[in-house]
């Protein structure tokens, strides 16, 4: 059928196509049917809503697929019915256990880029792969899928280093001190990042409280080769876009499939053109790895996936059985990162990732001798120059280099737990303060988390502050202390832990 488009104003997060009931009625269209919009070249797909809202002749379209394409109003165009998709039938055959081909990878990352896939379907192969998982050929086949169905980029300032987290201990800041490290010593390091997935706040989320994180392509081609780095947020680019769309439903589900999680940040290195790439793969309990061999056999996927795109990938296994410093959710960790670039100081665990990391980096990039990494790192960190290098970021994306920790806003509803009795922090579980910091409303609300006040391994006495919740609004303020009281997320022991007799 054609019909005139009539844009209206709001997003809903999905791609709705709106159609007047009677009209609906007529062409047998019903609710979530898939419909392909087509004008000229533009071709769009989008789940049929049934509204009274437009009238017959009109199809309604939110403002969501304007960001896919730019119809205007009372553009004619034909709607067409669209059956299910083939790549439907390919997502059953994963949720059975089967291996995938690569035409059919590619076929499913298509659909999901054209939006023929809806949140429901692109939510069951997510699901898929967290149960049944992907081999190396189906991980490599799905990289180049989500890579080519995107732009890529080529910044003119070679070598390009690269670093990302696999993320999942809560206050995770680290990169945003590893960056300016890494370009202040003279080397190239446009870093993307996602938001939250799993956590209270992404790096993306955290550098977004102090600067833009969102750039076109050109935009950050002409800041990387002026500065030699940028920390930008992935999703807003057109670059492996199938990750940015696989995200929200891993985020919805707070899951992180392994196959997903590979193919997904390695699609987006490839894109980005980095040549030598570390990844940094946290491990302890509550997080993504637990195990040490796990990590190591997730470390050789990594580097035999670099090797089959033609990257040289080196890996991190990072101590991620408590938070990283002594804050969670973006405003808190902006403010933490911000004060160690200022100071050069900051919480050991902080610091000493940083440092390592970047330290790893400077010598893969060629400029610290093998073994001397660290300690360049740490100097380049002490000397003020990685805090030059953060003001320079912060500037070419918009935000204010002048800008102070304490000028950062943070959530001023607030609850201090304190110490049930004396003795020492046996344990800090990760998924309990994330939760928490996700209760007080991390990430969205900027100002919402946790300060920490404790590290395990300390004394405390009775009374002694553990951490404090912030929120901006009293009812998740509520919400996260209940939580907190429910889980308990600090652990205090006396150095006594059991009395066992009689066995
Ligand atoms: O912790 P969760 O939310 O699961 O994982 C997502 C985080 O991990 C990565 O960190 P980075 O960008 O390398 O610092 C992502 O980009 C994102 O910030
Ligand atoms: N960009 C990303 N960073 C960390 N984990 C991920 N899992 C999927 N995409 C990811």
């Amino acid at each position: 059928m054609k019909a005139k488009i009539r844009i209206l104003d709001m997003y809903s997060g999905r791609y709705s196509v709106f159609i007047n009931e009677k009209e609906a009625k007529k062409a047998k269209l019903h609710p979530d049917d898939l419909v392909k919009i087509e004008a000229g070249k533009k071709t769009v797909y989008g789940s049929v809503v049934v509204s009274n809202l437009v009238k017959e002749g009109e199809i309604g379209i939110s403002r969501d697929i304007l960001g896919l394409h730019s119809f205007s109003e009372g553009e004619v165009v034909t709607v067409i019915p669209s059956g299910t998709p083939e790549s439907v039938r390919y997502i059953k055959k994963k949720m059975h256990g089967g291996k995938l081909r690569k035409v059919e990878i590619e076929a499913i990352v298509k659909d999901i880029v054209d939006r023929k896939l809806r949140d429901i379907e692109i939510s069951s192969f997510v699901t898929s792969l967290e149960i049944n998982g992907l081999d190396m050929d189906e991980i490599a086949a799905l990289t180049i899928a989500m890579a080519e169905t995107g732009d890529m980029l080529d910044i003119d300032r070679k070598p390009i280093m690269d670093v990302h987290s696999i993320g999942g201990v809560p206050g995770n800041k680290t990169n945003i001190l590893v960056v300016p490290i890494v370009a202040a010593a003279g080397l190239t390091i446009p870093k993307t990042s996602s938001r939250a997935i799993t956590s209270a706040a992404g790096t993306a989320d955290v550098v977004e409280v102090f600067a833009e994180v969102s750039f076109s392509l050109d935009e950050i081609k002409r800041i990387v080769e002026k500065i030699g780095a940028c920390m930008v947020w992935g999703g807003a680019l057109n670059l492996a876009p199938a990750d940015d769309i696989t995200i929200k439903s891993e985020r919805a589900l707070s899951i992180d499939p392994t196959g997903l999680m590979l193919a997904s940040i390695m699609s987006k290195k490839y894109a980005m053109g980095s040549q030598y790439v570390l990844i940094d793969i946290p491990t302890g309990k509550g997080v993504k790895v637990e195990t040490v061999e796990q990590a190591r056999a997730l470390a050789r996927d990594f580097i035999e996936l670099g090797r089959r795109l033609g990257q040289y990938v080196e890996v991190a296994i990072t101590y991620g059985g408590q938070p990283i410093g002594h804050t969670v959710g973006p405003a808190l960790e902006a403010r933490e990162a911000l004060s160690a670039l200022m100071t050069g100081k900051g919480p050991g665990s902080l610091i000493e990732k940083a440092t390592g990391l970047a330290g790893i980096l400077l010598e893969m990039g060629g400029v610290a001798p093998t073994g001397m990494g660290k300690k360049m790192a740490r100097e380049i960190l002490e000397s003020g120059k990685a805090y030059e290098k953060m003001r320079e970021i912060i500037e070419e994306q918009g935000g204010n280099p002048d800008i102070k920790p304490e000028e950062i806003p943070i959530g001023d509803k607030t609850y201090t737990f304190t110490a049930p009795i004396s003795g020492y922090i046996t344990g800090i579980d990760n998924k309990a303060i994330t939760g928490i910091a996700r209760a007080a409303g991390a990430p969205e609300d900027k100002g919402a988390g946790i300060e920490l006040y404790v590290k395990v391994g300390e004394k405390v006495k009775e009374g002694d502050p553990l951490f404090t919740i912030r929120a901006e609004s009293e009812a998740r303020l509520d919400q996260a202390i209940v939580l907190a009281r429910r889980t308990e997320p600090i652990r205090i022991e006396g150095m006594v832990l059991q009395r066992i007799g009689n066995i």
